[in-house]
């Protein structure tokens, strides 16, 4: 891929490496970070991406860079999608315009990807249990040295990370744990260690972390926490108590301004030289940070399209048709407003899940419970055993963060929990991470759980309907990223029988069962087989379970070959087809069977078209096993 070389920058065209920073003085240093804001501002511009976090970590990026010696140190960046800024300071810049694109960088850290990223990353709050993880190797001889986790104040949020400080807290090494508060998830941050942290923000305002990091310097090593913790309280207030992350063992230091380049290197040099235990340096930021379109923006510009610099427009697409999640949240809004008893659960994701459309209309109605998906499933559970109606907004792959939650809270207990699963299938430019693979095949093997998918917009309706009037149990209906296909709207959705699938057209030699979104490339494949003069049946389960039973016998009766088709991993509803199909007879006949699923492997980044082509799912791959399958082959070739 080529790329536009980057503008000349005086000081950062002499940073091949991290090493280049510690020919740098200070004052160098924060005239680099400034380049650096530039140059990633233009950069992201062309390419989209997660402008505003990473914003806001570029003062930051370069003290860590110029105090610590990765890679031989590790740096962990917690969820990583503020990691634009270390990319281009570890040797990446001058691929930055691939960033997210086919075959280029990845948005998030990738062990594959460089030495410098020791720990891949994209769902959140696992950076302090990896940096302890290489504590452990360090202390037990192996050749890596500091660990360093860099978590937000969102993703800090979550049960994991907590877990993790509770731990790394008792062991009492030395690693330190960053906490970048910029007061943003991607909404946003909620919860009372939200409210906490602002106030440990605020409490401190005004002193000065130089003199903060003097003290502690000045400290006998083995003394270190307590005079941390004395200069604390020369600056709250004799009785201030101490921080909650003192209690769990660690060092407490801050607030510092995570913008200003003197007190970060103060501090991380400090801590650098003295540490001999956990530290936690709580680091204030401003998501956005030197870029008025983001700092203004409620968003702050955490997730953007490609924009203009000098307005900060984004370029929007032009949607042929509403897209699935606003479909969801119109949808159930509607449903909420004749049902008192719907409530909906979101995890830190209202505007993803289009939760934010109820919140408008029910803002006491709508929880949004933080990075927290454990917690969002047994709240739902809790909610659903009450008498409530909840709806748990999940995407697939962040719904696997809560999925004992779902076995032994919902499924177990059969609690008419309903599960929108968003963000099925391949997703695009977010890659392998948010790839929405598993749900099918963990949600279908739970005893008791209805599992759907739409095929379009209007069977996403039907699907809201189902599962507001579905009482009996958990049910949970997916649905792919993006626009729909355009199809009309009914006034209201209508309520489906469960375990009914539906036949769209009749042909004589292939039938194609279909389960959700990816009907439209089956039916080009359909096209393509007509040209040849070969006719097939489309049908659309609907329903992975319970599978409509009939509809597949029929299927199977009548046809040569029978094709299952869905966007998700092997072992899905194509297994379950083949698996009933096996243990009621049905494969006696000489029918030719195929399932197509995603391949067993992690399709990377491309425009989610690109990734189901090379999953080998386009419709022209769909044709192709349809003709191997009625022996034909050969007959001709498609691209
Ligand atoms: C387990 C999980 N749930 C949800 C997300 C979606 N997500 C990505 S970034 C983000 C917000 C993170 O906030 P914070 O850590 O404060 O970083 P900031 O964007 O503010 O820099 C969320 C909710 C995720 N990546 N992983
Ligand atoms: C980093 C992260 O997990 C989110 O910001 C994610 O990229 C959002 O994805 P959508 O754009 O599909 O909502
Ligand atoms: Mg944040």
């Amino acid at each position: 891929m080529t790329q536009p070389s980057p503008a000349s920058r005086p000081l950062l065209d002499r940073v091949a490496g991290p090493a280049d920073l510690r020919a740098l003085s200070d004052a160098e240093l924060a005239a680099l970070a400034q380049e650096l804001r530039e140059e990633l501002i233009e950069v992201v511009s062309r390419t989209g991406g997660h402008l505003g976090s990473s914003l806001g970590v570029v003062e930051l990026t370069v003290a860590l860079h110029a105090t610590f010696r990765a890679p031989f140190d590790k740096i962990i960046w917690d969820v990583s999608h503020q990691s634009y800024p270390h990319k281009m300071l570890t040797g990446r810049r001058h691929r930055m315009d691939s960033l997210r694109r086919e075959g280029g960088l990845s948005g998030f850290t990738k062990r594959a990807e460089s030495e410098f990223d020791p720990f891949g990353a994209a769902h959140s709050s696992t950076s302090i249990s990896a940096a302890l993880g290489f504590t452990v190797g360090r202390d037990m001889g192996l050749p890596t040295g500091d660990a360093v986790a860099v978590i937000g104040d969102g993703s800090i949020t979550a049960g994991m990370a907590w877990e993790a400080l509770f731990n790394a807290g008792a062991e009492g090494r030395r690693m330190v744990v960053i906490l970048n508060d910029n007061e943003m998830s991607i909404a946003p941050n909620v919860g009372a260690l939200s409210r906490y942290l602002t106030r440990l923000g605020g409490a401190a305002q005004g002193m000065s972390l130089r003199e903060l990091a003097a003290g502690f310097e000045a400290a006998l090593p083995e003394a270190l926490r307590e005079h941390a913790r004395r200069t604390r309280q020369s600056i709250g207030g004799i009785h201030a108590p101490a921080t909650m992350f003192e209690d769990l063992g660690f060092t407490y230091l801050g607030p510092v301004d995570g913008h200003s380049m003197p007190d970060l290197l103060a501090t991380l040099r400090t801590v650098r030289s003295q540490a001999d235990g956990p530290v936690l340096i709580h680091a204030l930021t401003v998501k956005g940070k030197g870029y008025a379109p983001a700092e203004s923006a409620a968003c702050k510009y955490h997730g953007v399209a490609k924009f203009d610099v000098g307005t900060g427009a984004q370029q929007k697409s032009r949607p042929n048709a509403p897209s699935y999640t606003g479909v969801f949240g119109q949808t159930l809004t509607e449903a909420a407003a004749r049902d008192p008893r719907i409530v909906a659960v979101t995890a830190a994701m209202p505007g993803g899940t289009g939760l934010d459309i109820m919140a408008k209309r029910f803002p006491r109605r709508v929880f949004d419970v933080g990075i927290a998906e454990q917690h969002a499933v047994t709240f739902a559970a809790g909610m659903a055993a009450s008498g409530l109606k909840p709806f748990c907004a999940i995407y697939s792959t962040f719904l696997q963060r809560g999925y004992d939650q779902v076995v032994h809270d919902v499924a177990l207990q059969g609690l008419p929990v309903r599960f929108a699963i968003d963000r099925a299938g391949l997703v695009g430019a977010d890659g392998a991470t948010h790839a929405g693979a598993f749900d099918v095949g963990y949600m279908t093997n739970l005893p008791g759980m209805v599992v759907m998918a739409a095929a379009d917009e209007a069977e996403l309706a039907r699907m809201v309907a189902t599962a507001a009037a579905h009482d009996e149990g958990p049910i949970a209906f997916r649905y792919p990223r993006g626009e729909g296909v355009g199809v009309e709207m009914p006034e209201h959705g209508q309520v489906l029988e469960i375990g009914k699938g539906r036949v769209l057209a009749e042909g004589d030699q292939v039938a194609f069962l279909s389960f959700g979104a990816h009907l439209s490339e089956i039916q080009r494949a359909v096209e393509q087989l007509a040209e040849r003069g070969i006719t097939a049946t489309v049908a659309d389960a609907r329903f992975a379970k319970p599978l409509d039973t009939d509809l597949i016998a029929q299927l199977a009766r009548h046809h040569k070959a029978l094709i299952t088709v869905e966007q998700g991993a092997q072992g899905g509803f194509g297994a379950h087809v083949l698996h009933h199909m096996a243990n009621a007879g049905l494969l006696e006949h000489g029918l030719a069977l195929r399932t197509i699923t995603l391949p067993d492997r992690f399709i990377d980044q491309a425009s989610p078209a690109a990734m189901y082509a090379d999953a080998g799912m386009s419709a022209d791959h769909i044709t192709r096993v349809a003709l191997g399958a009625l022996g034909m082959g050969r007959m001709v070739s498609v691209a």
